[in-house]
């Protein structure tokens, strides 16, 4: 059976990946720093699959390395890394914004999802085709908004190391795609908030966000095309989720 690799498998659209992973027997490396939840999958989805959990933090290149480094042998034949882990902070305007919550987000977002594409790359070249890495960007990559600075900033930077990603790997088999969802409902704002579960379900009533389900599909789908195919950039949105017109101040 494949493997997959899926950052942030605690929670959100990793924990719902991989479930769908595992519902079609795939293999799962699943990580995340909460160990406790990391048990809890593994509880849910061994008796199914195989399933080796890490407890780790994406921003520690070392341990990001040695865990990828030690991999066991029926582990170390990956197919699809899904590069997940990532938040957002500090929903205000940029000259509001403690400077450690950008870094935060860049060491997170950007920094952890090299590290982890760096460890694994000799692996998913070793498997060749049919292997992918499944980046998770955001609409915020793309489309500027207010209180998005570094946030949207990092997953710009996502996009384009995938499509640069694609450049050098010509030829080994490996497909890189950014998924870039817009409005899902999962723990991603209250993290964002650091903790404000009213703001949170504010955010979400009274309309229709993603469910974390409904991008777990996605990157099944992605992850499981014919290996010829790569899709470079998927953008998801609610369909009662649209642009605003340009802003313009005025005297
Ligand atoms: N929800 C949304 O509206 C959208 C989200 N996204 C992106 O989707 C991805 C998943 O977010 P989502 O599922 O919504 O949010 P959640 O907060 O529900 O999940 C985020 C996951 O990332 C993990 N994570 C965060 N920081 C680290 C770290 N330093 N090291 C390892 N793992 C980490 C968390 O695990 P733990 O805390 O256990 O380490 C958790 O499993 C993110 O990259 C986010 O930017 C993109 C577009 C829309
Ligand atoms: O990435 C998350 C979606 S949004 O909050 O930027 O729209």
């Amino acid at each position: 059976m494949p493997i997959a690799m899926i950052t942030g498998a605690t929670s959100g659209f990793g924990r719902a990946a991989a479930h769908r992973f595992a519902a079609a027997g795939w293999s799962l490396i699943l990580t995340g720093r909460r160990t406790e939840r990391l048990e809890a999958l593994e509880q849910a989805l061994g008796d199914k699959v195989r399933v080796l959990t890490l407890t780790l933090d994406v921003r520690d290149a070392e341990a990001v390395a040695r865990a990828v480094e030690e991999l066991p042998d029926a582990f170390r034949g990956v197919t699809c890394l899904v590069n997940n882990a990532g938040l957002a902070l500090a929903p205000k305007p940029a000259q509001e914004v403690d400077l450690a919550d950008w870094h935060t987000m860049i060491d997170t977002n950007v920094t952890g999802l090299v590290n982890v594409t760096h460890a694994m790359l000799p692996r998913l070249i070793a498997t060749g085709a049919g292997a992918s890495i499944i980046n998770i960007g955001s609409v915020a990559g793309s489309w500027p908004y207010p209180g998005g600075h570094v946030y949207g900033a990092t997953k710009a930077f996502v996009e384009q190391f995938g499509y640069n990603l694609r450049c050098d790997l010509k030829g080994t088999g490996v497909r890189v795609t950014d998924i870039a969802p817009g409005m899902a409902e999962t723990e991603f704002t209250l993290v964002r908030t650091k903790g404000d579960q009213a703001a949170s379900d504010a955010l979400y009533s009274g309309t229709t966000p993603l469910q974390a389900e409904d991008i777990a599909e996605q990157i099944f789908h992605v992850a499981t095309l014919p290996d010829h195919i790569n899709i470079n950039r998927l953008e998801v949105m609610p369909t009662r989720q649209t642009w605003s017109p340009f802003t313009i101040d005025r005297d």
